[in-house]
């Protein structure tokens, strides 16, 4: 039997415009059944335009919305199969947490009992069995929150959209409510697409992430995929600490940074290719100055619990970040070791549509 492939959600060049202001610019994505998605990028890079434009609430300016192989663009948003969970909830302070559950259903003309235990069922899937019956002023925002998931959930939606839900949440319940998160969405096995600006979330969480930036996605690729191999400079600083260094590729496999080459896991560029570096502060280890790759001067250190956070500077004044649980000496040389498979090598400017292009070009050829 041939296996469904068909993805649940498709946009195919989708743009997005207000007036003059393009804030989506040719968004192409594919989420298949299934799966947790997380749209990460900095505030104003178009992420709720993304979900808006999948639930209904906003029309594209241009390219198509598809939602299992049809064509959505003109179906309006409570005709589709999707629900979304607002970052403000948006619950209704008059109804209690049952009815708040209950209220999409009512509009749909569901029967009263089947009201009733799909709603129960609800709640208790975000944990609440025991308080339908509570005033939404009379619970904590952890439960809130909770509530606008079951409220979301009881529709039985394809696919559920969360913008930045976990935000108004303190540090240790947003944690908490991550583990739930991934928990539920593995357990309904409905597609999630989840946006967020916090990276160390959307690495927690996902399968795969799309990294926005001025309204285009830069990456898509799973968390593993885009912490080790980001594709340029802004992917690199937006997904955890990175030294990110100027450098030149010599040939194939041989990079040259701070005056020194090194051999590096990297290959397919032009001799010569001026080309930036990436270093995870992680992948840096600290020897004695004369047995070092290169040797750095420590400037200052943060204790940050279970690592020292070490700033130096090379002789070429290029910073550098490095994760340590001995602490250094400020002011004196370390040497810094790592093995060629750590060093990253990044083309300038590199982002998928550019290379696209590239690619195409060279079949055309
Ligand atoms: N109705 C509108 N009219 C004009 N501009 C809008 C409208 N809605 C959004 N924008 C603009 O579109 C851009 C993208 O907004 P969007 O809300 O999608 O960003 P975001 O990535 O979700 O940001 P945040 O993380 O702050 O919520 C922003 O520059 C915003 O000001």
């Amino acid at each position: 039997m041939a296996v469904n492939t068909q993805p649940i959600i498709r946009l195919t060049n989708v743009t997005k415009s207000y007036g003059e202001h393009q804030v989506l610019k040719n968004i192409n994505l594919d989420l298949e059944a299934g799966k947790f998605y997380t749209l990460l990028g900095p505030s104003g890079c178009g992420k709720t335009t993304i979900l808006r434009t999948i639930a209904g609430f906003t029309d594209a300016t241009s390219g198509q919305v598809y939602f299992d192989g049809q064509v959505i663009n003109t179906l309006p948003a409570n005709q589709r199969q999707v629900n979304t969970v607002f970052q403000d909830y948006a619950l209704f302070p008059h109804m209690n947490v049952a009815e708040n559950v209950a209220f999409g259903l009512k509009l749909h003309k569901v029967p009263k009992d089947e009201i009733e235990t799909r709603v129960q069922k609800a709640l208790a899937m975000v944990q609440l069995a025991d308080l339908g019956e509570r005033e939404i002023s009379e619970i904590s925002g952890g439960q809130q929150q909770r509530v606008a998931i079951a409220r979301a959930l009881v529709m039985q939606p394809k696919v559920l959209l969360l913008d930045e839900p976990l935000s108004a949440l303190d540090a240790k319940l947003r944690k908490d409510m991550q583990y739930e998160l991934r928990d539920l969405q593995q357990r309904l096995g409905i597609t999630f697409l989840f946006v967020t600006h916090d990276q160390e979330e959307a690495l927690a969480m996902s399968d795969e992430i799309f990294v926005m930036n001025a309204g285009e996605i830069l990456q898509g690729g799973s968390p593993v995929d885009i912490y080790d191999e980001p594709i340029n400079h802004f992917v690199a600083n937006f997904i955890g600490e990175s030294n990110i260094i100027p450098g030149k590729m010599l040939k194939d496999f041989e990079v040259e940074f701070v005056g020194k080459q090194f051999e590096c896991a990297d290959a397919g560029m032009q001799p010569n290719e001026a080309v930036e570096v990436v270093l995870r502060p992680e992948d840096l280890d600290i020897v004695a100055a004369n047995q070092g790759k290169l040797v750095v001067t420590v400037d200052s250190q943060l204790f940050r619990g279970n690592y020292f956070e070490i700033v130096a500077y090379d002789t070429d004044h290029n910073e550098w970040l490095v994760h340590s649980t001995n602490p250094a000496a400020e002011g004196e040389p370390i040497g810094l070791t790592f093995d060629p498979q750590d060093i990253h090598v990044m083309r300038l400017n590199e982002s998928e549509a550019a290379f696209d292009a590239r690619l195409e070009q060279y079949e055309d050829d």
